[in-house]
């Protein structure tokens, strides 16, 4: 392969922004892109996937490489070198590469192979957490595959049109997919592609959505004509496939404390067609008080470490810091205290993370059944989903009833 000097000065430079300025990948991407309007799509794949690479093997190629902090452009241009390297592509003769020789970064390379944390890149601390919650033969599986590349998977509208006829107006703007067994929505693309220019995507006939993701709505049973509260709605993925299950019919109240968010899946709503969503902004405790009681399904999508998504947002393993591990958990107890009270006698409360950790998951369950808000519900099925074994992302599920 050859490389062009632009767009490897274009790659460092994003990852000067993603850990010297803490900026999100997606985000400092996107910046690059905007700026650079010219590159074209084969440009811009290889900025993306280049930088992807290297957050997510950050650890392995700085030992290889034997970068130290505080990293400059230079060190980026080295993280390439290094990338360059174990992908058995040869290094262009540059000046920033001077004196990195082959053999002496495949011999450092060796022996960290063997060592789980250098190998699957992640920090001690993060390492340590992961065998302590899982076990290490499950942590170990499960890093390795959240450091493959995510397939991108999209949820047909069933509003508008079946998974099958999708498919079909896809291929007929050149894009493949596949359906995905055991997935009822799901389309798996053959090749990576911007389908957001597609017109099958500006007439409301899909969302991107991972497979696990799509398996969150259908966990609520709901159907058409019920009162369901998306209690952390978001930009609204989860929302727009429960309007879907409900045939656009009863009420669908989605809540987020941030407006942007709502005003995005209010764009997202428009697009989908699903009418029966109302969104409402939590200002204060009375919004919440109001629905006290009234809902027959309410689906608390907590925020959470997203552990479960590394694969998407590999940035995440240096992002994350114990201490918000401990906030968090803290935030979903209180979640789960708080919208719990919304689900009427007989109703379902489904709680979800994208997070593979215990302590995040049954442990936050558990600790919710015994709370004085708890003992109204039963614990009815919990589902763990891990990228090792199904091949999407991780995610956990719970539904409970309310008893009392
Ligand atoms: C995992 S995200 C939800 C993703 C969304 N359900 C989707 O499918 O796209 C968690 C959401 O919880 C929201 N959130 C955080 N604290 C909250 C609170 N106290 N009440 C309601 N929502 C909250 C965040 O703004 C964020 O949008």
């Amino acid at each position: 392969m050859r490389f062009h000097r632009n767009l490897v000065e274009g790659v460092a430079e994003v990852l000067e922004r993603i850990f010297n300025s803490g900026i999100y990948a997606d985000k400092a991407l996107e910046q690059q892109f905007r700026k650079n309007r010219q590159w074209g799509s084969r440009d811009r794949g290889f900025v993306a996937e280049t930088v992807y690479e290297i957050v997510r093997w950050k650890r392995l190629y700085a030992e290889v490489g034997e970068i130290t902090p505080p990293f400059k452009k230079k060190d980026y241009y080295r993280y390439f070198a290094v990338w360059v390297l174990l992908n058995d592509q040869v290094l262009p003769n540059w000046p920033e590469f001077k004196g990195l020789k082959k053999e002496a970064v495949l011999s450092r390379y060796k022996p960290l192979k063997k060592v789980r944390k250098y190998r699957e890149s992640v920090p001690d601390w993060l390492d340590s957490l992961g065998e302590a919650g899982l076990g290490s033969e499950l942590w170990t599986r499960e890093l390795a595959a959240l450091n493959e590349q995510a397939p991108v998977i999209l949820r047909a509208n069933r509003l508008l049109i079946s998974p099958e006829t999708l498919q079909e107006k896809l291929k007929e703007e050149g894009i493949g997919t596949d359906l995905v067994p055991g997935y009822p929505d799901a389309l798996q693309l053959q090749q990576r592609g911007n389908v957001f220019r597609t017109d099958s995507f500006k007439e409301g006939f899909f969302e991107v959505q991972d497979a696990a993701s799509q398996t969150v709505a259908p966990f609520l049973e709901v159907v058409p004509g019920m009162r369901v509260i998306d209690a952390c709605a978001g930009a609204g993925g989860k929302t727009l496939h429960l309007a879907a299950l409900m045939k656009n019919k009863g009420q669908l109240i989605a809540l987020d404390i941030y407006p942007q968010k709502l005003q995005e899946l209010k764009k997202r709503a428009k697009r989908a067609k699903a009418f029966n969503i109302e969104t409402r902004l939590i200002t204060d405790a009375k919004v919440v008080k109001r629905l006290k009681g009234s809902a027959d399904r309410v689906l608390i999508d907590a925020p959470c470490t997203g552990l479960g998504v590394l694969r998407r947002n590999p940035d995440a393993k240096w992002k994350l810091e114990s201490s918000f591990l401990e906030r968090v958990c803290e935030t979903q107890q209180e979640l789960l205290a708080n919208y719990s009270a919304l689900v009427k006698k007989g109703g379902l409360l489904v709680y979800a993370t994208c997070s593979i950790l215990p302590s995040e998951n049954t442990r936050q369950v558990e600790a919710f059944l015994k709370s004085p808000q708890g003992k109204c519900f039963r614990l009815v099925e919990e589902r763990s989903l891990y990228a090792s074994v199904d091949g999407f992302d991780g995610f956990y599920t719970a539904r409970l009833e309310r008893v009392d």
